[in-house]
């Protein structure tokens, strides 16, 4: 009995006959490189795989064999000579660092699938798409598929707070790193690192960006021991030789959020200020000690003055000198510094000021500095506008964070898919170099990359929700091609994680397509409205529920109408925005009406482009998205006898909930929109309070 769910690598054994001869014929036998540790998971997952999906066990030779019609050869062609021989150098040499081929080609009267790369780590991910084409029985007979990943850093932020195994925003149960036991190992570890590396992830950092306990913690069990910043302490970074070792295996490479002020935390020097040489010095000792343990390790993540985290400000200091008092000590080690760009709280309108703080200072960070945005200036809300710091720092190695977990989209009961909304994120036009610069273009480069904040706890299905495994798949295989569409990335996770059945996949689907417009619907009204959700105490409430009445100065109903006039007579936020951007946003006229309330203060019969005022338009959204709710509910009960029964009662249920709680929703927020506009529903559907 499994432990936990297989999630996409399910391995569902191939029942089409000329499939199956054909998959056996090439992949029975297996010549595979083994000498790195990657090759060593290369073997470990075709033992999995081959047996499950070919019903044979896979037989491994050490050179090309000699008695079969055909074989898989995995390795590079320093490994072997077999490959040097079956693909042109050339087409190998132009490969990315983590790039691959896979390709039919006939050796020796053999058929044969030959899957190669530069990089050890390379043959890891080409390995998965081969077994990815087994899963969704793909014709291998003539293969000649040739893979870059768009973006070099392709990073897991968790946000697991060591030591009590809670996940801040998690929604899958408690963390799934037993850090208490470290340097026990889990299998657990190992096969999250085989989920990652399937969709061709390449970095995580293991722990929270909260790495002390946060100002707006209350004084609630789950908050209590921030130790994160404790990692960084000799026996700590001691347990995690073993952890970074299972990661690597997978070309996972780990790194850590750290605490600003750890010289005075984990040293024991009485300052944290960024330009004193005993803390630099600090900094380097420290490096040099986690390169010793970790060499493989990819760098530090630091939230600094933002949310009760300390910073250089506590010194006077500014974020660029912050950052690079750090980047110093890793530059010897090839190490990299992710400084977060999350900052508000010194300005009316928090979406000003990152922005305001980080622009002046373009050019200035180290080049080992990458500053890592949040694709909205707000945080991770259903919609928001893009970030104008993508396209502001030009001379600036930038990352992009993501939120893979649903903190703001129904936590661990709605099914929302985020894939729609990151892909609205990537094709966004910044204009940075003109007209065509979109977002995606921008985050290209070594220094480079995107990042998730991840889903995954301990629950038997990792994210609380069976369908919330496709943002986490969907994050991989996005950060590896944005231009992917959602329709494919969706395609291969259903056809992975739900079999071949054709109704359950047009179903799911349909439900993952418009789960996010209808979440959008009914915790926002849409047209730009955003953060009213419920502050409570409790991890499973906060930001659950719906409480419009806590956050005027986000959505700014008043008795004269709705929306943050961020224009000029505002806060003037949209002059971020490079031009026609600006001119856009900053016209009621030109403004796309998904964002029309964000960037303005408009009356509640304002009438929109069909005639519609805007209060009715919210009223209309909020119960449009109940509906949608239903619907898709309903499609999913039809499916009963279809999907395995635990998966099947899993999600009705979770059906149910989400129907109930986005009621809540609508309920809250139309009443208060009928609150404050005075203004009945032509419909007859909302009550007064
Ligand atoms: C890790 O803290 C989070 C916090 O839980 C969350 O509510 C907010 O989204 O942003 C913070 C951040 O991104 O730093």
């Amino acid at each position: 009995m499994n432990q936990y769910d297989d999630c996409w690598l399910r391995y569902e054994r191939v029942t089409e006959n000329d499939r199956l001869e054909s998959y056996r014929r090439r992949c029975r036998h297996a010549y595979v490189a083994e000498k790195a540790p990657e090759h060593g998971a290369i073997r470990d997952e075709l033992r999995r795989a081959l047996p499950d999906l070919l019903g044979t066990e896979p037989h491994f030779w050490q050179h090309p064999p000699t008695t079969a019609d055909g074989f898989l050869a995995i390795g590079t062609p320093e490994d072997m000579t077999m490959i040097a021989d079956s693909v042109p150098a050339d087409d190998i040499a132009e490969l990315s660092s983590g790039g691959y081929l896979i390709r039919s080609v006939t050796w020796n009267g053999l058929d044969c699938l030959v899957v190669t790369a530069t990089t050890d780590r390379g043959l890891v991910y080409g390995t998965f798409h081969l077994l990815r084409l087994l899963n969704v029985r793909e014709s291998i007979g003539d293969l000649e598929v040739r893979q870059d990943p768009a973006y070099e850093n392709r990073l897991l932020n968790q946000w697991d707070t060591p030591f009590h195994r809670s996940v801040e925003r998690g929604y899958g149960g408690e963390s799934i790193f037993d850090w208490e036991r470290l340097p026990d190992l889990r299998t657990r570890y190992e096969d999250y690192a085989r989920l990652l590396a399937s969709v061709g992830i390449n970095g995580i950092v293991l722990n929270n960006v909260n790495t002390t306990k946060p100002a707006r913690a209350s004084a609630n069990a789950a908050f209590d021991e921030f130790e994160g910043w404790q990692l960084l302490e000799s026996r700590r970074l001691e347990d995690l030789t073993g952890l970074a070792s299972v990661f690597r295996r997978y070309g996972i490479r780990p790194y850590l959020s750290v605490n600003f002020a750890s010289p005075m935390l984990v040293g024991d020097l009485d300052t944290a200020d960024p330009l004193d040489k005993d803390v630099q010095a600090w900094w380097r000792r420290k490096a040099d000690e986690v390169y010793d343990l970790l060499p493989d390790f990819g760098g530090f993540l630091v939230k600094a003055d933002s949310e009760g985290q300390p910073g250089p400000y506590d010194y006077g200091r500014d974020h660029v000198t912050g950052a690079n008092a750090i980047a110093q000590a890793l530059k010897p080690h090839g190490g990299r510094v992710w400084w977060r760009a999350f900052v508000y709280g010194s300005h009316e309108d928090r979406a000003v000021q990152a922005y305001d703080t980080f622009e002046p200072l373009d050019g200035d960070f180290a080049d080992n500095v990458t500053v890592q945005i949040k694709n909205g200036p707000i945080d991770f809300q259903p919609r928001e506008p893009v970030s104008p710091l993508f396209g502001a720092l030009s001379e600036t190695a930038i990352g992009m964070e993501l939120q893979i977990t649903q903190e703001y989209t129904g936590q661990g009961v709605h099914a929302t898919y985020h894939l729609p909304m990151w892909k609205e994120v990537f094709e966004f036009d910044t204009h940075a170099d003109g007209a065509g610069t979109p977002v995606k273009s921008l985050l290209r480069g070594d220094e480079q990359g995107i990042v998730g904040v991840g889903n995954v706890g301990e629950d038997y299905n990792w994210t609380g929700h069976y369908l919330a495994q496709a943002n986490l798949y969907a994050f991989g295989r996005a950060a590896w091609s944005p231009d992917l569409s959602v329709e494919t990335v969706t395609d291969e996770w259903v056809r992975q994680t739900f079999g071949a059945d054709e109704t359950v996949g047009d179903v799911i689907k349909d439900i993952l397509r418009r789960s996010w417009e209808a979440c959008i619907d009914y915790e926002t009204g849409g047209l730009g409205l955003l953060h009213m959700m419920h502050n409570g105490e409790e991890h499973l409430e906060n930001h659950y529920y719906p409480s419009p009445e806590e956050w005027p100065g986000y959505h700014g109903a008043s008795e004269d109408g709705i929306g943050v006039d961020r224009t000029e007579s505002g806060s003037g936020y949209v002059a971020q925005y490079p031009e026609p951007i600006a001119d856009r946003y900053g016209s009621v006229e030109r403004c796309p009406e998904e964002l029309l309330l964000f960037f303005h203060h408009l009356p509640w019969d304002h009438e929109l482009e069909d005639g519609t005022t805007v209060v009715q338009r919210l009223y209309d959204n909020c119960f449009a998205g109940v509906d949608e709710v239903k619907r898709l509910r309903e499609r999913w009960h039809a499916l009963e006898g279809r999907v395995d029964e635990r998966r099947h009662r899993h999600v009705a249920e979770r059906f149910d909930e989400q129907v109930s709680n986005a009621q809540r929703w609508r309920d809250a927020l139309t009443a208060y929109f009928r609150e404050y506009s005075g203004i009945p529903d032509e419909r007859g559907r909302v009550r007064r309070d």
